[in-house]
């Protein structure tokens, strides 16, 4: 029998999350530090809840004995409300993707952000913040664009068909960090914003398997640009591809998704991961088409 103190029971409360690949880069880690770890899906879709759901969710699995989730899409915001303490970072971003449950109460954490922080800081290290172009104001695209402001970005232009959600965005970040400028830009402007950043971060779905192409005209990107992206299926994507066939520095959508499980797991188990066999084991089960 193992308790509370002697093993960990996490889930992932999401719509569409069967197929994650959180659960078992969390499990595979544990299990290379000896630490006794489940980590189950807990898919809205498959038992037929609504996102509204997730606090009533939260209260049972305490109830049973869960240590802590991860929550994704429809949930990052609905959860607010039923925690009683938050971050800092991700009460002012607004979302939470990290829910730790210690003596029967309810804390929560952004991994999406500090994620990305983490594998800009590693993965192009040294690259100029002066200027970036964000190309997708969405839901990953929030969590990015406050990491890259977090990480010393000094001009952040936010890019998005959405243009309502473009300017609601940027106007949100520039309260919350009132010395950059953040500004809303349409899509035609691309070409005349590129031309004057040092980077250019994608977080748009196109590039993904179902949503094949290029987010951005590759004739734009010069090999003084570093691309990053987050798109991670295909981790190498038509991007990824272009920016590296040009001399760009590149990041590829496979860091963030491995620094979110890093950070969490850290702050589950309170055990370092190692961060490197994570993103071989995450490369891996990519390689088998999980
Ligand atoms: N690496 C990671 O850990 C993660 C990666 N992702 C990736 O990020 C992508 C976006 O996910 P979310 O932000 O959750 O989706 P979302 O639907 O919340 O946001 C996507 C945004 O992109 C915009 N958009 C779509 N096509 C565009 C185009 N051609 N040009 C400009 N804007 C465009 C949409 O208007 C929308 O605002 C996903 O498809 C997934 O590949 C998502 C979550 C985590
Ligand atoms: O949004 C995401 C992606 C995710 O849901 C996944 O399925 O890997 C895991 C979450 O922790 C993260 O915030």
């Amino acid at each position: 029998m193992s308790t509370l103190a002697e093993s960990y029971l996490v889930g992932l409360i999401g719509d569409g999350v069967t197929p994650s690949l959180t659960p078992p880069m969390h499990e595979a880690e544990a299990d290379a530090h000896g630490i006794r770890y489940l980590y189950r899906p807990i898919d809205l879709a498959a038992i037929g809840r609504p996102g509204s759901d997730v606090g009533t969710l939260l209260s049972s699995a305490r109830e049973l004995g869960f240590n802590a989730f991860n929550i994704t899409h429809p949930c990052k915001q609905l959860v607010l409300m039923h925690l009683d303490s938050v971050s800092v970072d991700a009460e002012r971003l607004g979302a939470v993707n990290t829910v730790l449950i210690r003596d029967g109460r309810f804390h929560g954490e952004n991994t999406d952000f500090s994620g990305f922080a983490h594998a800009l800081r590693t993965g192009l290290p040294g690259v100029a913040l002066d200027r970036v172009v964000q190309l997708g104001a969405g839901g990953a695209g929030a969590a990015v664009a406050y990491a890259l402001l977090a990480s010393g970005v000094r001009h952040l232009t936010l890019i998005d068909l959405d243009a309502e959600r473009t300017r609601e965005r940027a106007a949100a970040l520039a309260a919350l960090f009132p010395d950059r400028a953040v500004v809303a830009a349409s899509p035609d402007d691309i070409g005349h914003e590129l031309a004057a950043a040092d980077g250019l971060v994608h977080a748009t779905p196109v590039g993904m398997h179902q949503h094949p192409g290029m987010p951005v005209d590759a004739r734009l990107l010069s090999p003084r640009h570093w691309v990053a992206d987050v798109v991670y299926r295909p981790v190498e994507t038509e991007l990824v591809r272009a920016a590296v066939a040009l001399g760009c520095r590149v990041l590829d959508g496979g860091h963030m998704a491995v620094g979110q499980a890093v950070d969490a797991f850290r702050l589950i188990t309170g055990v370092e991961p190692d961060a490197g066999r994570m993103r071989h084991h995450f490369l891996d089960l990519l390689a088998k088409g999980l």
